[in-house]
């Protein structure tokens, strides 16, 4: 994975993979105004020369700028109101944002801000959409290398099918027809944050006007919500090319030692946790259940982990702290995942994603407590629609309780998740999970 720090002449401009260095990238305070402020003065940033995927790497901060954990040991998250102060002579805070030069070795115009703009000049890239009849001169846009979902959205609708092949990418460019009028700041050929093309391509059939901006998956400050009006309530167009209903065998295990391997590491990635508490009490004063575990109920109505897509330059663990408070409202001070959380890895070729997997043991009380925050979270009622426990026992007719809740659909490999968190935790034996996975209603 590329990434770039903001800061100009920084030397983590560029860095191949997660975590290389030790070396942790943080997104613009884009939640806190007053804070973000701050970031900008200090990297004598204009606001409107801003951008979603902008980061810091960790060098410009200080190691008290960190969040510790109860032992004291340095988190990979920020303390609030953190804002970069070290810039050495190598790097300093940048002018401009609009600096990348493109020199054909310098890969830095592959993070070039889908809002930037390039016209056509002889040799120049033209618009990759087959048979566009653009006319010159049109403007043209770079393809989002630094937000996956979104790239992944603009490859699908434009019939590009290799995902994430930055080689490939490298000029192509998509030109300004293919976009309605609500995809473009008010006079302006600048595209909004997270415009996706909707017109004249060849893979794309859902209603021409509405969906081209992603309305459900974004809620950040700049991100425009299009009101998708009631011709057509309940169309969610732009999120078609995620989480599609895995095919039987599609992941594989991931064995630990390879889990940073070029093979992976190069796919989309994204990592999620199991929350749990081990508990004796009876439920109904029968049941042992053995432990409470939290999934949620998403909002495309599979079950799954709270956790997601790892950011540029983030790595697994920060990834799923960060996407754990977003959605779950979690105090990371309190607990987070560390690198001896790890279950398991999955990857799937298809798809070209790995799944990373990780445990959070909390007592009983603190589990409470968690459910009751993440009704506060940013992404409850979104994103996610609920948590909920999974039934860990099964009921007299052998099948409902976890037979049943084993029938329900699971996001990606989330199923397999369970299930070998279930054994690796001692909290169900293999037997006793066959058996669940075996069972079938006498009903039917
Ligand atoms: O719980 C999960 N276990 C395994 N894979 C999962 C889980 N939840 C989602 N996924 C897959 C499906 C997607 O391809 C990616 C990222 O999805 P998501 O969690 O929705 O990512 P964001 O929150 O939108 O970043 O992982």
């Amino acid at each position: 994975m590329l990434l770039n720090c903001t800061v100009e002449n920084c030397e983590n401009k560029l860095v191949k993979r997660n975590g290389i260095n030790g070396v942790i990238f943080h997104r613009l305070p884009w939640d806190d105004l007053e804070l973000l402020d701050k970031w900008l003065k200090a990297l004598k940033i204009k606001k409107c020369n801003t951008s979603h995927y902008m980061t810091v790497c960790s060098e410009h901060f200080t190691e008290n700028d960190y969040k510790r954990s109860p032992s004291g040991v340095k988190l990979t998250d920020l303390l609030h109101g953190a804002v970069p102060t070290i810039f050495t002579d190598n790097s300093k805070p940048q002018t401009s944002f609009f600096t990348y030069r493109r020199k054909s070795n310098d890969l830095g115009h592959l993070f070039a801000k889908q809002s930037e703009i390039r016209t056509r000049e002889n040799n120049d890239p033209v618009c990759f959409v087959p048979n566009c009849r653009t006319p010159t001169g049109l403007p043209l846009y770079n393809f989002p290398f630094g937000d996956k979902r979104l790239l992944h959205i603009w490859s699908k609708r434009t019939g590009l099918s290799t995902m994430y092949d930055t080689d490939l990418y490298l000029n192509i460019t998509i030109c300004k027809s293919h976009f309605h009028d609500n995809c473009f700041h008010e006079n302006s050929m600048q595209l909004k944050p997270y415009a996706i093309p909707s017109i004249d391509l060849i893979d794309y059939s859902g209603p021409p006007d509405n969906c081209c901006l992603i309305t459900s998956l974004y809620s950040e400050e700049n991100s425009v919500m299009t009101n998708t009006g009631d011709r057509t309530w309940g169309w969610l167009g732009s999120t078609e090319a995620f989480g599609r209903l895995p095919e039987p065998n599609e992941f594989i295990v991931i064995p630990k030692s390879q889990i940073h391997c070029e093979k992976y590491a190069n796919s989309t990635q994204a990592a999620h946790c199991l929350i749990y508490a081990e508990s004796n009490e009876k439920v109904f004063g029968i049941y042992n259940p053995r432990a409470s575990i939290l999934m949620q109920l998403r909002y495309d109505g599979y079950f799954g982990f709270p956790g997601g897509l790892i950011d540029s330059g983030e790595d697994f663990v920060t990834a799923v702290n960060r996407e754990m408070a977003e959605e779950m409202n979690l105090d990371t001070t309190i607990h987070s995942v560390s690198h001896d959380d790890h279950v398991i890895s999955h990857w799937s070729e298809k798809k070209n994603l790995a799944l990373h997997f990780y445990k959070l043991k909390v007592k009983m009380t603190e589990l409470i407590e968690i459910e009751k925050r993440a009704l506060l979270a940013r992404d409850y009622g979104s994103e996610v629609l609920g948590t909920i426990r999974i039934p860990l026992y099964t009921l007299g007719d052998h099948y409902r309780g976890f037979p049943v809740f084993l029938k329900h659909n699971f996001i990606g490999c989330s199923k397999e998740q369970l299930i070998a968190a279930l054994s690796s935790l001692n909290i169900l034996t293999p037997e006793e999970i066959q058996l669940a996975l075996n069972a079938h209603s006498k009903n039917v």
